[in-house]
C-alpha cells in the first residue's frame, strides 16, 4: 500500500499540508486536484488559506481508509510536484 512521507495518519483520515508559491498556484493545484477526483470519484476535503492547502483524504462510504484514499494521494502528490518543478 502507498504511503508517502508527506502524508500523516490522524484518525481515519490521511493529511497532507501544502504551501504553494503563491494564492493562484495554489488555487491551480486545487484545480488539478478537482480533474483527478472527478475522474476517481474520490474527493478529498480541502481547505484554503492563502497559499496554504490542508488537504485530508479519506473514505466516508467505508467508514475508514480504503486504497482509492492511497491512489488519490499519489495523484496529488505527482500534482503538486509538477506545480513545484514548474512543469504546469
Ligand atoms: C456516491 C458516491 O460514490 C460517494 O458519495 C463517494 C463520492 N466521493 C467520495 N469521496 C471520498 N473522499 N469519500 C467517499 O466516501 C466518497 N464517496
Amino acid at each position: 500500500m502507498y504511503e508517502a512521507s508527506e502524508w500523516r495518519r490522524e484518525g481515519d483520515t490521511i493529511r497532507r499540508t501544502v504551501v504553494a508559491r503563491d494564492f493562484r498556484t495554489a488555487i491551480a493545484i486545487v484545480n488539478d486536484i478537482a480533474e483527478q477526483a472527478e475522474a476517481l470519484n474520490h474527493h478529498p476535503d480541502i481547505d484554503i488559506r492563502w497559499r496554504t492547502l490542508h488537504l485530508a483524504l479519506t473514505t466516508h462510504d467505508a467508514g475508514g481508509l480504503t486504497d482509492l484514499d492511497y491512489k488519490l494521494a499519489a495523484r496529488i502528490d505527482a500534482i503538486v510536484a509538477d506545480h513545484e518543478s514548474g512543469k504546469s
